[in-house]
């Protein structure tokens, strides 16, 4: 969302200036197609705060990415000013008892556009809020204060669709392997669901897939494109050193336990 929108105050509300139809079609024009790359780093990563992602969001802009996922409201702040790329912003926020912590309630989504994401990402699925508040109330509460456009971060086909139904402008594959609809993934993402998700999703009811999480290879990013993918969204195989290190560090091993097998032969 530019300066503009957030209204003279810097408090979003339902007063204030929101950015026109031909601005959010712009901002989903310039990320079709392209690489978005996730800048998160935890608490308690090295990596953590926002001088380190604004670093790291400088480096995915000097790389060619279309496009920034971003996590929290210093975070979100920080990249909007070190880069010329829409921000997909989102909070992440973990209330006790509640599986939903991406962007949960109206609270977390008011810090992510208020810090000034450009696309707001939330979680889609139809999981019980901390707050109580189902989704379609969240999407009509968000709706009413920001034009902005919304990404459901979904776990399964029938939940891409039913967020389709409720409005959202893009449906992506973010929770694929982290709910109860899925086993966990590795190093790839199911390309069966991401081939469903976009036939369905994109092909009957017109809703954009972006497919995010697990893609660790430029080669799995392609095939989600030549599939029908809207953009894709890489994250640890890009941003997360320890996480890269780890993946060369359990080859090796098992390399060398190879090795050592054959020695004894
Ligand atoms: C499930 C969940 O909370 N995903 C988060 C969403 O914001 C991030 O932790 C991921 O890094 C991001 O989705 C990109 O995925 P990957 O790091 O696999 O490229």
């Amino acid at each position: 969302m530019s300066d503009a929108a957030r209204g003279e105050s810097g408090q979003p509300g339902p007063t204030d200036r929101q950015p026109g139809v031909r601005e959010r079609e712009a901002t989903l024009a310039r990320l079709q197609g392209g690489l978005i790359v996730s800048c998160q780093a935890p608490e308690g990563d090295p990596l953590h705060g926002p001088h380190f992602m604004a670093e790291m969001a400088r480096a995915a802009w000097l790389g060619g990415a279309a496009g920034i996922r971003a996590n929290s409201g210093p975070d979100i702040r920080a990249i909007r000013q070190a880069v010329p790329l829409p921000v997909l912003g989102i909070v992440k926020r973990h209330y006790p008892g509640s599986p939903v912590y991406i962007t949960p309630t109206l609270g977390e989504a008011e810090e992510a556009v208020r810090a000034g994401a450009d696309v707001l990402a939330l979680d889609g699925t139809a999981r019980p809020r901390p707050d109580g508040v189902g989704l379609e109330r969240l999407v009509e509460a968000i709706r009413a204060r920001w034009a902005i456009p919304l990404m459901a971060d979904v776990g399964s086909v029938e939940e891409g669709l039913a967020a389709a139904r409720l409005g959202f402008d893009l449906v992506a594959t973010t929770l694929v392997g982290y709910t109860d609809d899925h086993p966990p993934l590795g190093y790839e993402p199911d390309f069966d669901v991401v081939a469903r998700m976009i036939d369905e999703v994109t092909g009957r009811l017109g809703v954009p897939v972006v497919v995010e999480g697990h893609i660790w290879e430029p080669e799995q990013a392609a095939r989600c494109l030549e599939l029908g993918a809207f953009a894709v969204v890489v994250g640890s195989a890009i941003t997360r050193p320890h996480l890269i290190t780890r993946r060369f560090v359990q080859a090796i091993d098992v390399a060398r336990a190879r090795v050592a097998r054959e020695r004894v032969r």
